[in-house]
């Protein structure tokens, strides 16, 4: 796409009524004003059409209203609550790489980050972890599966109809033939225990269940296992595809690494028993540089966010577009333009986030979508990716098995990049 662009201009035919957009008002013009969403996402309700939620909800208002019961879950003071429990799954993720530093071997890095990741998604969802890392395998190959359903449903949502048809119906949910065993039971299960003690923590689903208890009038409990399926399904793909990428991009540019090292031995974050609070990630500005450039240069989402132009019409770049024409802008198109970026935009480049103009960027900056339709969980990506990646610059080097190796990658609704194994060694500390 990113391609089709550079030869052909700003607006691509994708299909007979849809134009992928990569102008640059196509931010603000299509993602920032209330359009409704195309019909692809009605796919989203899952495991069938009963389950809607806010990301199914295409039109606007009534997206915005079906949020309004989930978002206070979302706010950094409450998921700060989780953050213990997110130190837990990184001490065991250290002990992996701890193991394979020990014996010399190779590891591939996208097998543990999403291993973390689903563990994480468990535990601030509904406090409970998959067990994944425990286990240090893909239990049931569920992660595998849900590869599958990330294909499935980038292609299946232009197929409404034969979706309905073929899975997305409640016949088939009722045989439970469907290959999302461990997470969807372990998901299932949690909601079922904790509507017997909903105070048992204060994680998303607490929230979610307050609210149930608070506005049985426009919640009911589908609603929430809507929500757990939703923020299960993506919460783990997306931040195990941002680790990737800040890894992949600063093991080829050592100095970036080292000056992140430095960062954080100057502010004293030296105690290697423990792990970097998010606190204190926060306030290391050449880390977040980083970061934010690594979610540019390759973000999590690489596939077009579609709306629906309404019946007035709208103009973009001098270009008229009929009501009823399907826009989409792609996240990678838009980060990949050197109309906003410059000449560098297709190399990873942290400093520009420090330059003066990085205020201007950030209105183009888009790996969480952008308006009324943008990632509620955001807060719990930036805590994340802020402790993992200062934990793994301040306690490992980490190198290409082959240097000349490039990643690949499987690009659906979220990418998941793989093939680029990696030596692993615990650091000289203070280093
Ligand atoms: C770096 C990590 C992440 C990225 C880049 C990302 C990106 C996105 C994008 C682009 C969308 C769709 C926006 C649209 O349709 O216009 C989205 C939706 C969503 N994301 Fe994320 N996401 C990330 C992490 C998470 C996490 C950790 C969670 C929760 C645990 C989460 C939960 C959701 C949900 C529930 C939706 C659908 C929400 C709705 O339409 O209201 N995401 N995300």
């Amino acid at each position: 796409m990113i391609q089709l662009h550079d030869r052909h201009g700003h607006f691509i035919r994708i299909a007979h009524n849809e134009l992928s957009v990569s102008h640059p008002d196509a931010v603000k013009k299509i993602l920032l004003s209330p359009l409704r969403k195309a019909d692809w996402y009605t796919i989203i309700a899952f495991p069938d059409g009963r389950y809607q939620n806010p990301m199914s909800t295409t039109d606007p208002k009534k997206k915005i209203e079906r949020s309004k019961n989930l978002v206070p879950g979302y706010n950094i003071s409450n998921l700060l609550q989780s953050e213990a429990a997110i130190d837990d799954n990184i001490h065991l993720f250290r002990s992996w790489l701890d193991k394979f530093s020990a014996n010399g071997q190779p590891i591939n890095l996208d097998q543990y980050f999403a291993y973390l990741t689903n563990d994480n998604v468990g535990e601030v969802v509904f406090s409970k972890s998959f067990g994944f890392l425990r286990e240090g395998k893909d239990i049931g190959n569920t992660i595998q599966n849900s590869l599958g359903h990330n294909a499935y449903v980038a292609i299946m949502g232009f197929y409404g109809w034969l979706h309905t048809l073929l899975v997305g119906n409640s016949f088939v949910t009722w045989l439970g033939i469907m290959p999302y065993g461990h997470i969807i039971e372990t998901a299932m299960n949690s909601v079922k225990d904790r509507q017997r003690n909903v105070d048992a923590r204060f994680d998303l689903m607490s929230h979610w269940l307050r609210a149930l208890d608070e506005h049985s009038d426009r919640m009911s409990v589908r609603d929430v296992h809507a929500a757990v399926f939703n923020n299960i399904a993506a919460g783990a793909d997306t931040v195990a595809c941002g680790l990737q990428s800040f890894v992949y991009h600063m093991i080829r540019h050592p100095t970036a690494w080292q000056r992140v090292r430095d960062e954080i031995i100057g502010a004293g974050l030296l105690d290697e028993n423990t792990i970097v609070s998010f606190t204190d990630a926060q306030k290391l500005p050449y880390l977040q540089a980083c970061i934010t450039e690594a979610l540019r240069v390759f973000g999590p989402v690489p596939m077009g966010l579609p709306r629906v132009v309404g019946p007035e019409g709208l103009y973009i770049g001098g270009k008229p577009l009929p009501g009823g024409t399907i826009v989409s802008v792609n996240p990678h198109v838009i980060h990949q333009s050197k109309e906003i970026w410059g000449p560098d935009a297709r190399e990873f480049n942290p400093e520009r986030w420090l330059s003066e103009d990085s205020a201007k960027m950030q209105k183009y900056w888009i790996p969480f979508g952008a308006g009324y339709a943008s990632c509620p969980g955001q807060n719990i990506a930036r805590i994340e990716l802020s402790k993992i990646t200062a934990t793994i610059v301040r306690d490992y080097d980490i190198h290409l098995v082959d240097k000349a190796q490039e990643w690949k990658y499987k690009a659906y609704f979220t990418v998941v990049p793989h093939s680029w194994p990696v030596y692993v060694n615990r650091a000289k500390s203070g280093q």
